[in-house]
């Protein structure tokens, strides 16, 4: 199959619109993109009363569903869109005009013969399709990231928040109505799984999918498409603590990490202790937790150190689980070499943390994990684009390339090269003058706008 030919009924339509829409886009001013972020900020105000009331039928179904059984409590508090949450998303489309426009910077300037000047300038992706989880603060960020970038976006969240999706959505839409020089397409709302299944097989007109949630989702969608994936996947964390370091920080450590927000992707599932501090952290950890009920799947050193009626005996299986509720693998080691090879062999290289007072251990853990986010004496619950100071984020990139890690506006950018000429030939310089390769700073020529205006034939 090849392109759009494969695509379902209307799905299509919206793929191609969103590449028209990509490509008007990527020539929009900073000022065009902010204005239209300005307006959504403004629409997201006047509807607020339809997006609360659409938010409140979203959870009150996700609440029987938890009176049924049929849904973890965790995942209501995730639906809520509502009071200081709605603030924050407000607040966070502000925090993303204010930040610097990430297309159009200048990576690399080199002279590379006489009047033969080369430039790395960044510039959009293009189409992105993102499938997000049931989180509707998500799509705001997610779009207000993609406008910023000078992105086309199609959306699909999860289905327990379809109606807060297609609420805040609205408000979108209407901001796009009315901001100028910004097609109406540039971000697009599905709501189907079926829906995904025909935008994967439009290669056409999409660069990049974002898969946002469960690892069986990535996989699912790696499976299904020839276009690009950029998986965001389980956090499979680890914090270790070693036998130099505070006690008390670092139970303060992996209390946060594990109870800030259980059932994040950036939540501790596995604790790791030195034996030398086993015996006196762990008495100290049960108490501290105790207030949050958690349960411990302890191995046979650890077991003995944590309250037995919140403890069992740990399975092999326990150390590959992301639980997402409050319970934790925990295991003693006899080094931080093995607690690195621990986390090597069965985290998910999204984020992990040691605490110690030795800086030379911490510093081989740091260099030694192979995660995406490695801590020293921090909770693994700052892996956020927020927290990082990106504004919002797309979500944690579990992939190694092209982004990795929380991924902010740098993430939705890529870079074409631009070569300034005077009729420049490769056989004539390669024979008469030879490639200088003077390599300049490129923050002599930070944007697109002062190469332009550099004396260029
Ligand atoms: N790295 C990161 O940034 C993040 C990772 N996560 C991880 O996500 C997991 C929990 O998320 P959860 O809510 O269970 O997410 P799911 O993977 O169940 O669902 C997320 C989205 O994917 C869709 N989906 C799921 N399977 C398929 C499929 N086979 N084909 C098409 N669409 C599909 C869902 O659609 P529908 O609702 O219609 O079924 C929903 O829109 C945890 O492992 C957590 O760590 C969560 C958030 C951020
Ligand atoms: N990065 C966000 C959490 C992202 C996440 O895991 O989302 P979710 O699984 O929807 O709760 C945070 O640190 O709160």
């Amino acid at each position: 199959m090849n392109g759009t030919e494969g695509c379902g009924s209307g799905i299509p339509d919206i793929a191609r619109q969103a590449r028209a829409a990509a490509q008007q886009l990527a020539g929009l001013s900073t000022e065009a993109k902010n204005d239209a972020l300005r307006l959504f900020k403004e629409e997201l105000v006047k509807q607020r009363g339809l997006i609360q009331a659409a938010n409140a039928a979203d959870k009150r179904e996700g609440e029987a569903a938890v009176s049924a059984g049929a849904m973890a409590p965790s995942l209501v508090k995730r639906l809520d869109c509502s009071g200081a949450k709605f603030e924050t998303l407000l607040k966070g489309i502000d925090d993303i005009i204010g930040l610097p426009d990430p297309v159009g910077r200048c990576e690399l300037s080199t002279q590379l013969a006489d009047g033969l000047d080369l430039y790395r300038v960044t510039c959009p992706i293009g189409v992105l399709a993102i499938i997000f989880e049931s989180r509707p603060e998500a799509a705001v960020q997610i779009s207000s990231l993609a406008l910023k970038s000078g992105n086309a976006l199609i959306l699909k969240g999860g289905k327990e928040a379809m109606r807060s999706n297609r609420a805040l959505y609205d408000a979108l839409a209407a901001a796009l109505k009315r901001a100028p020089g910004v097609p109406a397409t540039s971000v697009q709302l599905v709501d189907t799984r079926e829906e995904v299944t025909s935008l994967l097989q439009c290669d056409k007109d999409i660069d990049l999918v974002i898969p946002r949630g469960s690892n069986a989702l990535v996989r699912s969608i790696k499976d299904s498409t020839r276009i690009p994936v950029l998986g965001h996947a389980d956090g499979l964390c680890a914090v270790y603590v070693d036998e130099e370091c505070d006690l008390q920080q670092a139970v303060s450590i992996v209390e946060d990490s594990k109870m800030n927000y259980c059932s994040a992707c950036n939540a501790l599932e596995t604790l790791l202790v030195h034996q030398k501090v086993a015996a006196s952290f762990l008495p100290l950890l049960s108490e501290r937790l105790a207030a949050h009920s958690v349960q411990y799947k302890a191995d046979t050193r650890s077991l003995p150190h944590l309250s037995a009626q919140c403890t069992q005996p740990a399975t092999q299986e326990d150390f590959h689980t992301e639980f997402l509720e409050p319970t934790m693998a925990v295991k003693v080691v006899d080094s931080a070499q093995e607690a690195i090879g621990h986390i090597n062999a069965h985290g998910s290289h999204h984020t992990d943390c040691i605490v110690t007072s030795n800086s030379q251990t911490a510093e081989t853990f740091l260099q030694f994990v192979d995660s995406a986010g490695v801590y020293h004496n921090a909770s693994t619950r700052f892996a956020d684009g927020f927290r990082y100071g990106f504004g919002a984020e797309v979500g944690i990139s579990t992939n190694r390339i092209h982004s990795r890690g929380p991924v902010g506006l740098e993430g939705l950018v890529i870079h074409k090269y631009r070569l300034y000429g005077r009729g420049h030939v490769v056989g004539e310089v390669g024979k008469k003058y030879g490639f200088t390769h003077v390599h300049r700073d490129p923050r002599d020529t930070p944007t697109v706008d002062s190469i332009q205006t550099r004396q260029h034939p």
